[in-house]
């Protein structure tokens, strides 16, 4: 559905040249929710302004749908903007008009009649749960149901792809919770592609099904969100997991590895019986259990015994009980 050729974008400055993006392969789905995650400054922003070319890359090519977005006339642009909905952080609506006049106003730039926008409004409305505030202001509205209201135009004009920048930064983890819902909601019921820019692993976590770290420009890595939750492998992976959940600091030259429970793994109690087995206790730093996009996984830190002997036979031994075991530490064991 997306594709980015060797995408790169420079900015010129009077204080030198910015690099946002430097040569980004990436294929994002039909059907996929996609998550950019990164530091502030890390390029998500100029990502996702490169999808719809509101941002033109410097070098490379960003083909939707097969369609090569260099190609394409300002008219031809236009038209392709109208596939593609995008939400903000700060809802971006026009405060002057009434929610329902909102969404008649993206409807009525696309050439729909008065009558039937208003139709097709209310319709969406419904579908983000604001049949009772049609004539409400964006000012008597909260946060969430702002968000609600910019993503019923986002979708007013059937697009095949949503574009979310950091579209619950804004909102108190209750709101964004059930924002993120609708999201799903609207990827499942229409099959909208959705990319979502965030620098909050636990919205990726919490509806992406793939995701891309971005560090200064680069890709750093990408695979799907279980995959890359269970044996990250990057430095930038591995401090937004790990520092996402845990005092990462303080494990530091502690012996310190992190297991990942696979599914079929988490009714054996393997750490009491690895205790027991090798008679040595190990510590439990940090344990958790996260939903990994309806999936739930659970993860622990341990600090293992001083013994290097000991400590080494118990990795073997969660190896072959089927875990995920990860340093938290480069010069630890593995
Ligand atoms: N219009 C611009 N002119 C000059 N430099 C820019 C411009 N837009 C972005 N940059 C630079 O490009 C880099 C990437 O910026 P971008 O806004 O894409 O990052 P980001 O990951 O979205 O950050 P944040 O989370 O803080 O919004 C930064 O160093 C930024 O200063």
């Amino acid at each position: 559905m997306i594709r980015f050729e060797d995408v790169s974008k420079e900015f010129h400055t009077k204080a030198g040249n910015v690099q946002g993006l430097n040569h980004v392969n990436l294929h994002i789905s039909k059907g996929d929710i996609f998550g950019i995650i990164g530091m502030s400054g890390a390029g998500k922003s100029t990502f996702i302004r490169c999808i719809n070319y509101l941002e033109h890359p410097t070098s490379g090519d960003v083909r939707i749908d097969g369609c090569r977005m260099s190609g394409l006339s300002e008219r031809q642009l236009r038209e392709m903007r109208k596939e593609i909905g995008m939400i903000f952080q700060h809802f971006n609506l026009l405060m002057q008009k009434n929610v329902l006049e909102n969404i008649c106003f993206s409807l009525k730039i696309a050439g729909v009649k008065d009558a039937e926008a208003k139709k097709r409004a209310r319709e969406l409305l419904k579908v983000v749960g604001l049949a009772d505030k049609e004539k409400a202001y964006p000012s008597q509205l909260s946060g969430g149901q702002k968000q609600r209201v910019a993503i019923a135009r986002a979708i007013a004009n059937n697009p095949k792809i949503l574009l979310c920048d950091e579209a619950t930064s804004a909102l108190d983890p209750q709101t964004t919770k059930s924002v993120l819902e609708l999201l799903k909601q609207i990827n499942r019921d229409y099959g909208i592609t959705i990319v979502v820019v965030t620098h909050e692993m636990s919205v990726v976590q919490e509806i992406c099904n793939q995701v891309a770290i971005l560090n200064e420009g680069n890709v750093v890595e990408t695979g799907s969100v279980s995959e890359i939750f269970t044996a990250p492998k990057s430095p930038e992976a591995k401090s937004l997991i790990i520092g996402s959940g845990s005092t990462a600091k303080e494990m530091r030259g502690r012996h310190c590895i992190r297991i990942v429970f696979k599914e079929n793994s988490s009714y054996e109690p393997v750490v009491g019986n690895m205790t027991l087995q090798f008679k040595t206790p190990v510590n439990i730093l940090y344990a958790n259990t996260k939903d990994l996009n309806g999936t739930a996984a659970g993860e622990m830190i341990l600090q293992l015994p001083e013994d290097t002997e000991i400590a080494g036979k118990m990795v073997e031994y969660l190896k072959e009980k089927n875990l995920y075991v990860g340093e938290v530490e480069q010069d630890v064991f593995i």
